[in-house]
């Protein structure tokens, strides 16, 4: 587990001071992924580095298996410091040797006897599933085999915690899929705690237990993913599934009512749309969805065009009635505020 409490850094003094992280408050349990996301200058890697102790924090706490790091010395710190693991963007990995010498690193400079390290080495690249790639150097991999080999590296030691700082970006999808699932492995395997830095939002819907949307050094917006994805209100909501602009009439020139339908719970039946249609006695038009799976649960929207002459509280009533949330989109003005929230976050 590790407790951020009220962590603060200021850079620079006086009139020049600068505070990029305002008194956040984080916490990751064991066998939970936390995705911290933001716009760029939110304070991302300041976050990493102070989690770390890399940066010093000007005030609060960084807790790690009920040890405050920011209260102890530097020698108590380097131990301590093996309780989190590190993964990074740029993989890090030492050129001239191979996936096993990089991972047997941290091993080695812990003074562990060579037949224990081989061991571990063995363990843990069988665990990434490179075990056939041991004495590859990191030119012989893939972009995504050298992001293993470092997540490899980084749960040596046997941390808790495990922090990845834009680790999948740069990535292809399916080199990110395969990182993302192996994060969700080690989390279920290991009860890792996973702070998961990124402003990939597709990656953090594949990854996310929970999500923290950081802006101006704060949190301003923390839940479980797939509450945030049902809450059409919610800005990290609607960045994480983001919707397209619909016109309000058809291409025959046709007026139509536009809705932006989403899953209040998970008791919507598959076939709301024709239920929907039959209860207004004429064709609903699905002109967009964005739907998928999260946990188990049915999660995204659904944009919905109904005829014009169909009174908008009988369209609302049919679908509030099969569990769903409904919201009719007033104008292109709207849109065009949801599309700017929406890069707000993203950007
Ligand atoms: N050493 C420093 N001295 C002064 N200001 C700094 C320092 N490091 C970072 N900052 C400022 O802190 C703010 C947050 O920077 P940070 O790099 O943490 O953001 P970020 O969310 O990681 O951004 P990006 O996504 O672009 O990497 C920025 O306004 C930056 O200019």
């Amino acid at each position: 587990m590790i407790e951020l409490r009220s962590l603060t850094k200021t850079y620079g003094e006086g009139q020049h001071a600068t505070t990029v992280l305002d008194s956040l408050d984080l916490t990751v349990s064991p066998g939970e992924i936390t995705a911290v996301v933001g716009p760029s200058g939110a304070g991302k890697s300041t976050l990493a580095a102070c989690t770390t102790l890399l940066e010093r924090p000007t005030s609060g706490a960084v807790v790690v298996g009920g040890r405050d790091l920011t209260a102890l010395s530097e020698k108590d710190l380097r131990e301590a410091r093996r309780g989190i693991g590190t993964v990074f963007q740029a993989d890090g990995l030492l050129t001239r040797r191979t996936a096993a010498q990089n991972v047997e690193l941290p091993l080695k400079h812990l003074g562990v006897v060579p037949a224990q390290r081989r061991a571990r080495v063995a363990e843990l690249l069988e665990r990434v599933g490179l075990a056939d790639k041991a004495h590859r150097y990191p030119h012989e991999l893939s972009g995504g085999q050298r992001q293993r080999v470092g997540i490899a590296r980084a749960l040596a030691l046997r941390p808790g915690v495990l922090l990845s700082d834009e680790a999948t970006s740069g990535l292809d999808p399916q080199a990110t899929a395969s990182i993302v699932a192996l994060l969700k492995e080690l989390r279920d395997d290991l009860q890792l705690a996973v702070l998961f830095i990124t402003h990939e939002m597709d990656t953090v819907v594949a990854v996310a237990d929970t999500v923290a949307r950081l802006d101006h050094g704060r949190i301003v917006e923390h839940g479980a993913l797939v509450d945030l994805l049902h809450t059409p209100a919610s800005p990290l909501g609607r960045a994480l599934l983001p919707r397209r602009a619909h016109a309000g009439t058809t291409e025959q020139g046709e007026q139509r009512s536009v809705w932006v339908v989403s899953h209040a719970g998970n008791r919507v039946p598959a076939d709301w749309l024709v239920r929907a249609s039959r209860t207004l006695g004429t064709d609903l038009e699905l002109l967009g969805a964005s739907l998928s799976t999260v946990a188990g649960v049915a999660v995204g929207h659904a944009v919905v065009g109904a005829p014009a002459h169909l009174d908008d509280d009988d369209v609302e009533a049919a679908l509030i009635g099969l569990g769903l949330h409904a919201q009719r989109e007033e104008s292109d003005a709207a849109e065009q505020r949801v599309a700017a929230q929406t890069l707000e976050v993203v950007a």
